[in-house]
């Protein structure tokens, strides 16, 4: 196919204002085609960059990996790509089609092709700028939208801490390494005492709220390798990863004291509640993690038997 000096003039206009990026390169990264997308975006039209390196048009371009680039681009003579998600905008550009989009910078594709000049010899590269602003803002936005949700799927609304069902993953996997490594974690279940008469006396959003500050208080004191749960209504489970039964009594006490000193504050009113808490360390007979939930659960059955806002340790 050959085209006339008219025909190569149409084909240049064309270039001109194809709605994505084109740039023309030499060797040195010497501006040699600048296409009107380009002037726009970059702001300089491409009588100002004739000539000049891309870097300095441009000094926050990665220099390393463009270099790279060329020099595959030119030694072997194939085209190469760059994507969003490795690197997401390699020139410091705007996007203006992006409606809705959170981030106005525009994110881009780049496919890098190698120009020959008359003698086969590779001289010349040309980048191409796909502006994908929208599809990765959507991406982007899934994704999010994705990650909430599995945060939902493992939370309890109301408190914040981990619900029954992903507590419960979350032992069975604490079980498996104790087994493996032969280390020690605890289990504390607690339960506030005569809730129902918090809820009877001042109302189920009250009681609420006091469910709401126990946990605060609870996630204040836990290091964050530990596990909080919302085991029941008003019953919660902790899992103490790398720490002995002593050390959990302790931090039971801690807890209990912190409830005592520090009432939940329910509009002009001060609710104190006091716990129960059933306190067991993992043990060798334990065949499985719901043997470590019933020591846990028998103990505080016996701290509640004992009159309440008690600690009782499971007897191993
Ligand atoms: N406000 C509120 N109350 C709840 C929630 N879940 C469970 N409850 C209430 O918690 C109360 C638990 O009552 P019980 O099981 O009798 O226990 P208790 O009154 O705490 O008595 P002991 O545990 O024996 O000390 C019930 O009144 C439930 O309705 C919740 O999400 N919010």
């Amino acid at each position: 196919m050959s085209l006339s000096l008219g025909e190569l003039q149409q084909l240049l206009d064309v270039l001109q204002t194809l709605d994505v990026g084109l740039v023309i390169i030499d060797r040195q990264h010497k501006v040699q085609f600048w296409n009107d997308f380009m002037a726009n975006h970059a702001g300089q039209g491409s009588e100002q960059v004739a000539g000049k390196s891309l870097f300095e048009i441009f000094p926050e371009l990665p220099r390393q990996w463009l270099e790279q680039k060329t020099e595959t681009v030119m030694a072997l003579k194939t085209l190469a790509f760059s994507g969003w998600e490795q690197r997401p905008h390699p020139f410091p550009f705007f996007s203006y089609r992006a409606l809705t989009g959170r981030s106005a910078v525009m994110y881009q594709n780049l496919t890098f092709m190698p120009i020959a000049s008359g003698n086969g010899n590779v001289d010349k590269m040309a980048i191409i700028v796909y502006d994908v602003t929208e599809a990765a803002n959507n991406r982007l936005a899934l994704e999010e939208m994705n990650q909430k949700l599995s945060v939902l799927s493992r939370t309890d609304p109301l408190t914040g801490l981990l619900n029954r069902r992903s507590w419960e993953l979350a032992l069975a996997e604490e079980f498996a390494r104790c087994r493996r490594s032969g280390r020690t974690s605890t289990l504390m279940m607690f339960d506030i005492d005569h809730f129902k008469q918090v809820n009877d006396t001042h109302g189920h959003q009250a009681g609420d709220q006091v469910l709401q500050h126990t946990a605060t208080l609870l996630n204040n004191k836990l290091r964050t390798t530990d596990k909080a749960g919302r085991y029941g209504g008003e019953e919660f489970a902790l899992l103490l990863v790398d720490t002995d039964a002593q050390q959990a009594c302790q931090l039971a006490d801690r807890l209990c004291t912190a409830l005592s000193e520090q009432p939940a504050l329910v509009g002009d009113k001060r609710i104190s509640v006091t716990i129960s808490a059933g306190v067991a360390e993992i043990s060798e007979q334990m065949e499985q993690a719901q043997q470590w939930i019933k020591a846990a659960d028998d103990a505080l059955y016996q701290a509640k038997s004992a009159g309440r806002n008690t600690i009782r340790l499971a007897s191993s």
